[in-house]
């Protein structure tokens, strides 16, 4: 039905209006027709205002929660930036501490624990595949003295020199740590005893030549003794350890600056 145009309600109004129509008997059905219209018009406006109400509302709850939304991800990818970082700290700090517990603060070198693992995981492999390896035990020679007379400052520059040194005479491959005080281990994996002699030669040569500076003019050369021991299949690993100590004995009842090695 096509909606009636104002021009046609005007006329409708005007013959309503009309004396000359008063007693017609169309004019109140049409007059009832024209109050009904425009009470059915009246009903659509009404209804018309609720629903553009509605659809504002629904577009201002719309746009609240896409801001709420929004809102949300950028906090969300705020924190996952945090934990981000957070676990980049922590595993830096992990991998520093892990340093840590296995270095020598004095020396640099690895320290006990660190050389503990490593023989372990030699040990393993020298077993699993028949595989040759050797260990030298490394004492500085009348340390005592080193200290007496020059003072613990000296006493621990030397430690660092020396340190410093071993590690220079040895191959990538080797592990040089510090055993405790003044006793250093040396883990020569893939390495026979006479593999070994060449380098003992060479390391006991190396540490003579080092010059430890006492005070601004004065230096002292220092000495070492060494006790080597070859790793016998089927043996745990503390009694090759045990048969470098008796070697290093043996060295140092010797004479000391030497080597000396364990009986096969
Ligand atoms: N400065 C310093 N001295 C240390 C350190 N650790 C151990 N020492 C010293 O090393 C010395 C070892 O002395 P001894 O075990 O008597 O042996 P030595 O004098 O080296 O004599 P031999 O081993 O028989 O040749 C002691 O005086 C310890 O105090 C350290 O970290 N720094």
């Amino acid at each position: 039905m096509t909606k009636p145009q104002p021009k046609l309600l005007q006329h409708v109004e005007e013959l309503l209006q009309d004396a000359a129509h008063q007693d017609s008997p169309l004019r109140e059905p049409l007059a009832q027709l024209y109050q009904h219209h425009l009470e059915q018009q009246e009903k659509l406006e009404r209804l018309i205002t609720i629903a553009d109400g509605y659809q504002q509302s629904a577009h201002e709850d719309l746009h609240l929660t896409r801001e709420q939304l929004e809102q949300q991800i950028r906090r969300q990818q705020k924190l996952s930036r945090i934990a981000d970082r957070y676990q980049a700290l922590l595993r830096e700090r992990n991998l520093a501490l892990r340093a840590a517990s296995s270095v020598d603060p004095l020396t640099g070198l690895a320290n006990r624990r660190r050389l503990n693992e490593q023989l372990e995981q030699w040990h393993a492999t020298a077993e699993r595949h028949q595989r040759a390896l050797t260990l030298a035990m490394l004492d500085i020679d009348r340390f005592k003295s080193v200290n007496d007379s020059f003072g613990h400052g000296t006493g621990d520059k030397a430690l660092e020199l020396l340190a410093g040194g071993l590690q220079e005479s040895l191959r990538a491959s080797d592990i040089c740590g510090r055993w405790g005080g003044e006793e250093f281990l040396l883990l020569l994996p893939e390495t026979s005893l006479t593999q070994a002699t060449p380098l003992m030669e060479r390391l006991c040569q190396h540490l003579r030549q080092l010059q430890i500076p006492v005070d601004d003019d004065r230096h002292i050369a220092l000495t070492a003794s060494v006790g080597v021991a070859e790793h016998r299949p089927g043996d745990a690993i503390d009694a090759t350890i045990k048969r470098a100590d008796q070697a290093l004995m043996e060295a140092k009842h010797q004479g000391r600056d030497r080597w000396s090695a364990a009986p096969a």
